[in-house]
């Protein structure tokens, strides 16, 4: 369970992008987070996959403050963490399969990815994973010859096979076909349900988070407006995150 208690993030301008946020994850579900453009979605993830420093605030992860602990200690946060960019980054040439095997930067140690070493059950888990986000059949494709929706589903794969607890996924499915988004969109959210984790998800179509997520967060000008659990939103709901 992950607590935000009063999360701020302030720039060196003074331009406060985030004022007080508060709520909490649990584990087996999924978050959308929507709100107009500028509202403070990606800073929100980015705060909370701890690639931005909070300015004040409290993350509380089952019971330990997340932010007072050391520099060790927030790496070792980091590798449970994986925060999915909009274009996944991966490396073009290899395959599907081994981009999962070696993994992701900031998750998986520097030397078992500049070695690309695999150990002996990392090839079975890393297919399972495939398999499990509908991928199997591309497992040999190079990273380059796959498709938008196909390279966000290596990501996510990635990010299960290395035991990610909590998935921060920043507009995964911007800019793929609405058939792809939705597919993508239940995967993560059977996903949650399956490995337990915590998914996050930023999303700019609203019709997508009443769809698929458990719970919506509203944000507008930095502040949380709004928590809304699996329904949709009323006319007065979208006109305070517009
Ligand atoms: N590095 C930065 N320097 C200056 N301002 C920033 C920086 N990062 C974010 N901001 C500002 O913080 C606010 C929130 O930005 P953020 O990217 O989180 O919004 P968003 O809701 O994700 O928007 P979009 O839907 O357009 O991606 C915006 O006003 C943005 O201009």
């Amino acid at each position: 369970m992950i607590h935000i208690i009063g999360l701020t993030r302030k720039l060196p301008t003074g331009k406060k992008v985030l004022d007080g946020i508060h709520g909490h994850l649990e584990p087996g579900k999924l978050y959308a987070v929507v709100g107009a453009s500028g509202s403070g979605k990606s800073m929100l993830l980015r705060c909370l996959g701890l690639k931005e420093p909070w300015t004040s605030g409290e993350l509380r992860i089952d019971g330990k403050d997340a932010i007072a602990g050391g520099a060790f200690a927030r790496l070792r946060l980091k590798r449970k963490i994986a925060y999915l960019e909009q274009k996944a980054l991966m490396y073009e040439k290899k395959t599907a399969l081994k981009n999962v095997i070696i993994g992701a930067v900031g998750q998986v140690s520097w030397f078992r990815r500049m070695t690309g070493m695999v150990r002996s059950d990392d090839y079975m888990d890393a297919m399972e994973t495939l398999e499990n986000v509908g991928l199997i059949d591309r497992a040999h494709q190079p990273a380059e010859k796959l498709s938008g929706g196909e390279r966000q589903r290596v990501a996510i794969a990635r990010a299960i096979a290395h035991g990610a607890e909590v998935l921060l996924a920043d507009e995964p499915v911007t800019g793929l076909d609405p058939h792809s988004q939705e597919s993508i969109m239940g995967m993560l959210k059977q996903q949650a349900i399956d490995k337990n984790m915590i998914i996050v998800v930023a999303l700019h179509r609203l019709e997508l988070a009443e769809k698929f997520a458990d719970e919506i967060w509203g944000l507008h000008d930095g502040r949380a407006v709004l928590t809304v659990r699996g329904r949709r939103l009323t006319a007065a709901e979208k006109h305070q995150i517009s």
